[in-house]
């Protein structure tokens, strides 16, 4: 049986961390503040909005929400954006993805000041992670970056196969893995021999996004699993892109779907908000 990396303890343990740091930059004078902008109704996307309207206001930070139509026009929210670059008391941006159909998504992150860019989407701050320097890291994989580090997983020398490469998790995460000194492999739905694949990890990163679709028996055993996917089953049931109670036979450590990386996000949302109010705050 392996050990379960708990992302909700290791997410409350960096909060409490957060929370006396704004105290701090609050007797400065300084109240980090982020600007979250959700266009539409998405119904998972509202939820996400408001769980981090609330880990915010936990937090000390202000929250600053934009709930736009859907029918908002790719001028009117660049012009909101536009409005929160300048705005002094806004330290983070944050456009919820998926926008709608008819928004060039790629125009709008790059729309984004670098410098306010908290989800370390604009292609500035993704040049920055790739030539290793960065200065705003992806919240999702640098909350699985914290989790390792948290959970004592040494990547130096180790062979770390992520599965999925989107712009958000799997190119990101297997960047940082890169600078932590792995050797990286970087999988998608297309691989071929997926499974023999993840058998030469000593660290699994699933994010594919394809409920359970990484099988227990596809784990080296004592490897470590970091299960990225949050697929909603059913109505309410929520699982992971890895098969975790098969996994959980042969890992040596493995995160639970939910309370493994998804508290991690938003925590390293708010992390990165107060890094930017640190830099405002040192200007
Ligand atoms: N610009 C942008 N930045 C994002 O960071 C971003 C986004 N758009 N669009 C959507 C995805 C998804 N995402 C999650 C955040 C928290 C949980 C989370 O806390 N999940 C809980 C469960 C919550 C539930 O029950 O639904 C858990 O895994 O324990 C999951 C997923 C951020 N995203």
């Amino acid at each position: 049986m392996s050990k379960i990396i708990d992302g909700k303890a290791i997410a409350a343990d960096i909060r409490k961390q957060i929370a006396a740091e704004v105290q701090v930059l609050k007797a400065e004078n300084v109240t980090p503040g982020l600007a979250v902008v959700l266009v539409g109704d998405d119904p998972a996307s509202r939820v996400y909005v408001s769980m981090k309207e609330k880990a915010c206001e936990q937090a000390g930070i202000f929250s600053d929400e934009h709930k736009l139509p859907a029918e908002t026009s790719e001028a009117q929210l660049l012009a909101l954006i536009d409005e929160l670059n300048r705005d002094r008391r806004i330290d983070g941006i944050l456009v919820q993805l998926p926008l709608p159909g008819h928004i060039d998504e790629s125009k709008v992150l790059e729309a984004i000041s670098p410098e306010k860019d908290v989800d370390g989407f604009h292609p500035y701050n993704v040049g920055r992670l790739a030539t290793g320097n960065p200065l705003f890291q992806p919240c999702t994989p640098y909350g699985v970056m914290k989790m390792l580090e948290h959970s004592g997983v040494e990547l130096a020398g180790k062979e770390v196969v992520v599965v999925g490469r989107s712009n958000i998790v799997g190119k990101p995460v297997a960047l940082m893995c890169l600078a932590k000194h792995a050797t990286v492999t970087i999988c998608h739905s297309r691989t071929r021999d997926l499974a023999d694949q993840v058998r030469r990890a000593d660290v699994v990163v699933a994010a594919v996004g394809r409920p359970e679709m990484i099988k227990g028996d596809w784990i080296k055993p004592g490897a470590v699993v970091i299960d990225v996917g949050v697929n909603r089953v059913g109505e309410k049931k929520l699982v992971g892109d890895v098969d975790f109670a098969a996994a959980s036979e042969r890992a040596s450590a493995i995160t639970p779907v939910p309370g493994g990386v998804g508290p991690m996000t938003i925590t390293m949302l708010l992390y990165n908000t107060v890094e930017s109010a640190k830099r405002r705050a040192a200007k």
